[in-house]
């Protein structure tokens, strides 16, 4: 079982290194997957803002059964496109669990393809597309109950190191 926390270097934060130190890497062949951490707007199980996103392996990918609700609302019965992209982005990084290393999101790109409805049970699916050293090039697709793909989405993590997390004095990135 891999541990994030081998490298901890210190921080001034103690909930934040509580959350390193505790932190593991799920075994390869357990198919549920964990909330990256209690208070994850995407999936911990705490945040009552949250989406509690449950999620599984599913081959080299992972996969999830969500409905969006009235927390989570745009227009009037459809979900708001914010709400969309942060379930996406978080359904990505549980892919990390399967790659065994720390990744953020440098891009994120989403195509609405049609609306998504409150109170609604779609499937979730991503996967690694393709990975080029740091850069883990990935897709996801959001899928009705009629097999209709109603949003795609693709992203760019970077793979980084567990200081990362720790370090609060981050500098912004010019491209
Ligand atoms: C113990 C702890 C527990 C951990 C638990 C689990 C893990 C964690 C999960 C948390 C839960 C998940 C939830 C959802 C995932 C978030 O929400 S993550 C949060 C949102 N994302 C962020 O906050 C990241 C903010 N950005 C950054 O910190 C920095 O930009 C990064 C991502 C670390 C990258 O910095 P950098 O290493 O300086 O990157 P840089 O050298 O500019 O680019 C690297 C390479 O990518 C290429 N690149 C950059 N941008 C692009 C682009 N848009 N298109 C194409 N190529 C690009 C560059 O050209 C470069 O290529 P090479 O020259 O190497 O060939």
């Amino acid at each position: 079982m891999g541990k994030a926390s081998d490298a901890v270097s210190g921080s001034s934060d103690p909930d934040v290194e509580d959350w390193v130190r505790s932190f593991r890497f799920p075994e390869s062949g357990s198919p549920e997957l964990p909330p990256h951490h209690p208070n994850c707007l995407g999936c911990g199980p705490a945040n009552p803002h949250g989406h509690r996103l449950s999620v599984r392996r599913c081959g080299d990918g992972v996969h999830a059964h969500h409905r969006f609700d009235s927390r989570h609302v745009g227009a009037p019965t459809i979900a708001h496109g914010g709400a969309v992209a942060t379930v996406l982005d978080d359904l990505f990084g549980f892919l990390l669990y399967t790659v065994g290393e720390l990744a953020v999101t440098r891009h994120l790109a989403i195509d609405y393809l049609a609306p998504v409805l409150l109170d609604t049970p779609y499937t979730l699916r991503a996967h690694i597309h393709a990975r080029d050293g740091r850069k883990l090039h990935l897709r996801a697709t959001i899928e009705n109950d009629h097999a209709h793909v109603v949003t795609t989405a693709t992203a760019l993590f970077l793979i980084v190191d567990i200081d990362h997390f720790l370090t609060t004095t981050h500098q912004p990135h010019h491209r």
